[in-house]
């Protein structure tokens, strides 16, 4: 898939002091198209920040929770104002003639993507930080196999990519950046100029797998997220996202998994996936877990060869039971590019897996796209 290059809304300058009341009436945010990709960035997904150069105010792990930065007014703890998300101390000159930072002085902090991946788009938010924002944030990011230690990923013979060049950014704001760099990315360099706080950070892109790894397991789930499966589109967003599942693991609560609105209609809902490569598929889950009175009612499963390609039944319109997890062997293995799941006629399922094995050619076309993006 390549990025249509729209140059998203950009916000600077202070936001005004917290005035009370709702602490994000006047928070500033847009509709980032890039959005549409998985958050690379995600802790489900298993990444991390992995080191800070300093974290005084607030903790580096911050950056990656889930849920909206919180603010409560009254909260001081023993280092100050107690933040949702990193925050640094303020730096200070050399001397009493010159108490400013320098030009270069910038504080940074390491990230580990939970899966290797192209990354199409950067969220900066800094909600709540209204006047210890950072005046401009850069973003740069590596390819190094294996798993790196801190130190190793701070060695000199690191190669970083710029994917956002230093931008002044705004206060209390969504700071979205679309990126076009072309090329496998495991770790980034978050840097905020030349201090300040930083609530959250999301990574949009497309998981790319190691294909050798994927042929030596030989059996696994061709849509899961993280062996490069991705949802193209789904017919309701309503209550929580289609691509929770493809999500690692089992659900543990409702929103962990896909839940619709109520229809009022005779429709039915559906997600449809891409594969990571052209896969034979010979065994399929679906799980319901923690939908109980709204689990689907019945499910089907559809297979397409090709982006054009005719839908074929892998598995016929069946029965679910709420909060269950449901196992079938096909008769026969299905291959094909494309997965759809059908569901009737609305609710949520918690997750989809299918397992089978990529094809010759699936092997082929994965394995020239990682050479091609420098993995
Ligand atoms: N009111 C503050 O947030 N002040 C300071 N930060 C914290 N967390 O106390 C600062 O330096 O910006």
């Amino acid at each position: 898939m390549t990025e249509q290059q729209h140059s998203p809304a950009r916000f600077t300058g202070d936001a005004n002091p917290y005035g009370g009341g709702d602490p994000y009436a006047d928070h500033r945010t847009a509709d980032f198209s890039f959005t549409r990709y998985a958050n690379l960035a995600d802790r489900q997904l298993g990444a991390a920040v992995v080191a800070a150069n300093d974290e005084f105010f607030a903790h580096r792990e911050n950056l990656l929770l889930p849920e909206p930065a919180e603010f409560d007014p009254e909260r001081f703890g023993h280092k100050g104002k107690v933040m949702d998300g990193w925050e640094t101390r303020r730096r200070r000159g050399a001397s009493a003639d010159h108490p400013w930072p320098t030009a270069d002085d910038h504080d940074w902090a390491l990230v580990r993507l939970g899966a290797p991946g192209v990354v199409h788009g950067i969220v900066v938010d800094t909600a709540h930080f209204r006047g210890n924002y950072p005046q401009a944030v850069s973003v740069e990011g590596t390819s190094v196999p294996g798993t790196p230690s801190p130190e190793d990923l701070l060695a000199d013979d690191v190669k970083w990519t710029t994917l956002v060049p230093r931008t002044e950014v705004g206060g209390h704001a969504a700071n979205g950046f679309a990126v076009d760099a072309g090329q496998l990315i495991t770790h980034l360099r978050v840097n905020q100029h030349p201090d300040g706080g930083i609530a959250r950070l999301r990574v949009h892109g497309e998981v790319v797998p190691d294909p050798r790894w994927l042929s030596v397991l030989g059996t696994f789930d061709v849509v899961a997220l993280e062996n490069g499966g991705h949802v193209e589109d789904a017919s309701n967003r309503f209550y929580s996202s289609p691509t929770n599942t493809i999500q690692p693991g089992r659900s543990h609560k409702m929103d962990d998994g896909w839940e619709t609105r109520r229809r009022r209609d005779r429709g039915h809902d559906w997600i449809r996936y891409q594969l990571v490569a052209r896969s034979e598929i010979r065994a399929i889950e679906i799980d319901t877990a923690y939908l109980k009175g709204n689990s689907a009612g019945w499910a089907s499963v559809a297979v397409r060869d090709g982006a054009d390609g005719d839908w074929q039944e892998a598995l016929p319109r069946t029965r679910l039971q709420p909060d269950t997890n449901h196992r079938f062997v096909l008769a026969a293995p299905v291959a094909g590019t494309h997965a759809r799941v059908d569901i009737y006629p609305d609710g949520g399922i918690s997750r989809l897996r299918l397992f089978g094995a990529l094809t010759e050619e699936g092997v082929a076309g994965l394995t020239a796209r990682y050479l091609e993006l420098g993995g």
